[in-house]
């Protein structure tokens, strides 16, 4: 059953566990992929930490290896990083530097995850970080959520995207869903600000997640 409420091109979709919301992940990314080469473009994918990570480290490496797909030529970024300055030669900042000609980079796909308390990448609820309208990557020095200095992909950036896809699981996701997902909040969290503009906006979540929702959703009970 497709989403009928909220922006035309959001879609919920709700798996059992994270067992199972994985496999789908893997290939939602495979097809994006396919989709990039086929429209003569290289691949530019934008993943986040988190949760996440636990996800595709045990669900992509298999998918890609059984399509027989060679990810040699994709461009893999962070959308947040936790550890150095920009300045330092080290800093995922730098990843973003290799859009020529882009004023803001179009990624084919960003894989987001979502805190309790609605951030997304490190851009969290009440930040100024939120207003950023020029950087593509920004500092930030005081995230509420340690450690406290991050770097992170701006909402310009991720509002760019050809599509977001967000990721969540489990029951302490559940509150913070249903206000990014059916409130109508004067001042939204951080991941309800994520609306491609001209992008299609996907949310992968498991059960636990998506209990206290309310919406329409796309149920998948078997891979
Ligand atoms: O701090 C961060 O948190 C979010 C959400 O992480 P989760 O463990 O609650 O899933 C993550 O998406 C982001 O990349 C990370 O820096």
């Amino acid at each position: 059953m497709a989403a009928t409420t909220g922006p035309a091109s959001r879609r919920v979709s709700v798996f059992p566990s994270p067992q199972e919301l994985g496999p789908a992940l893997a290939q939602l990314v495979l097809e994006r992929a396919a989709a990039a080469g086929g429209g003569g473009r290289r691949f530019s994918v934008g993943l986040s930490g988190g949760s996440l990570v636990e996800i595709l480290a045990r669900d992509l490496p298999p998918a890609v290896a059984s399509a027989a797909v060679s990810p040699a030529g994709w461009l893999l970024a962070f959308c947040d990083e936790r550890l150095v300055p920009p300045e330092h030669p080290d800093s995922t900042a730098g990843a973003y530097k290799v859009f020529p000609g882009e004023d803001i980079p179009v990624f084919d796909l960003l894989v987001l995850g979502v805190g309790p308390d609605g951030h997304t990448g490190s851009l969290f609820p009440g930040h100024p970080l939120l207003q950023e309208k020029e950087k593509i990557v920004a500092a930030i020095t005081d995230s509420p959520k340690p450690p406290p200095e991050r770097i992170t992909l701006t909402l310009p950036v991720l509002n760019a995207a050809r599509m977001v896809v967000f990721v969540a699981t489990g029951e302490s996701k559940a509150a913070v869903l249903k206000r990014i997902l059916e409130g109508d909040e004067e001042n939204p969290l951080p991941a309800a600000r994520v609306q491609p503009r001209s992008g299609q906006l996907r949310w992968f979540l498991d059960e636990s997640a998506a209990k206290e929702l309310t919406i329409p959703v796309e149920k998948h009970s078997v891979l």
